[in-house]
């Protein structure tokens, strides 16, 4: 198996350019070779050029919250994809729970930004998830499986092969509560056969899973000793330095 693992940190509506600045010069050089391990942090956009120059000749990789599926135009307030890539962004985070719930993004919206992000050189973490609701309702495998087909419709295995999917169950999420390793593992394992049965074998081993609800230091190991669980996509955990760092090297 040749995935790298990636573990990446989603600030959300926190830190400032400032504290960026200060959280990146304390973890630089304490970072895994990104041939193990990949590290990224997801910023919000305002903090993204001094991310960038804080990162520049470190292993730590950079990501966007979100964007728009437009590069340019009358979309007052938008991210545009082309104006990242410029900037040296790699990855953006679409499909997150919070934007389908607060901003009321919908699959057809998600697919659009995949189909853009993809357009322009860039790679999406896709995140998908069920509510407490659907879990209680036995219906979580149905949930995701349909926003999975949804949201990579139209996407080349090509294109699939280098993407990541961040598996986030809405209940895990800030909430202390961890989906159980098995849990976890058990929607992992879900996903990858659902992008086999989209695409291919192949395509389905290349896509790398990640994990995110409440993962922290002590429970990152056991996750990522499951077999179709490739990283971790954390928000809390990622905000502090020595945590992070505890998260990104957790293989020592
Ligand atoms: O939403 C998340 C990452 O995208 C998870 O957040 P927490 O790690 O704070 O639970």
């Amino acid at each position: 198996m040749s995935r790298t693992p990636i573990i990446a940190g989603n600030w959300k509506l926190n830190m400032n350019p400032k504290e960026t600045v200060e959280f990146v010069n304390a973890v630089k050089d304490q970072l895994p070779d990104p041939s193990k391990v990949e590290s990224v942090i997801c910023a919000p956009a305002v903090d993204l050029d001094a991310l960038l120059k804080a990162a520049e000749g470190s292993n730590l990789h950079v990501g966007a919250e979100n964007c728009y599926w437009e590069n340019s135009g009358a979309f007052t307030g938008e991210t545009s994809p082309a104006v990242l890539k410029e900037m040296g962004v790699q990855y953006v985070i679409i499909g997150h729970s919070e934007r389908r719930d607060y901003f009321h993004e919908t699959d057809e919206d998600i697919n659009k930004k995949a189909k853009a992000i993809f357009a322009n050189g860039l790679t999406p973490i896709l995140c998908c998830g069920e509510s407490l609701e659907i879990r209680e309702a036995g219906k979580e495998k149905e949930w995701v499986v349909s926003q999975i087909k949804a949201d990579l419709e139209g996407l080349t295995s090509e294109q699939v092969s280098k993407l990541v999917i961040a598996y986030e169950p809405i209940w895990a999420i800030g909430t202390g509560k961890t989906a159980s390793s098995d849990q976890a593992e058990e929607m992992c394992k879900t996903i990858r056969e659902t992008v086999k049965d989209l695409y291919n074998e192949e395509t389905a081993e290349n896509v790398r899973i990640q994990y995110g609800g409440s993962v922290k230091p002590a429970n990152i190991k056991e996750l990522m000793a499951k077999p179709n669980i490739d990283g971790g996509l954390v928000g809390g955990a990622s905000l502090v330095p020595d945590s992070y760092l505890a998260l990104v090297n957790y293989q020592d």
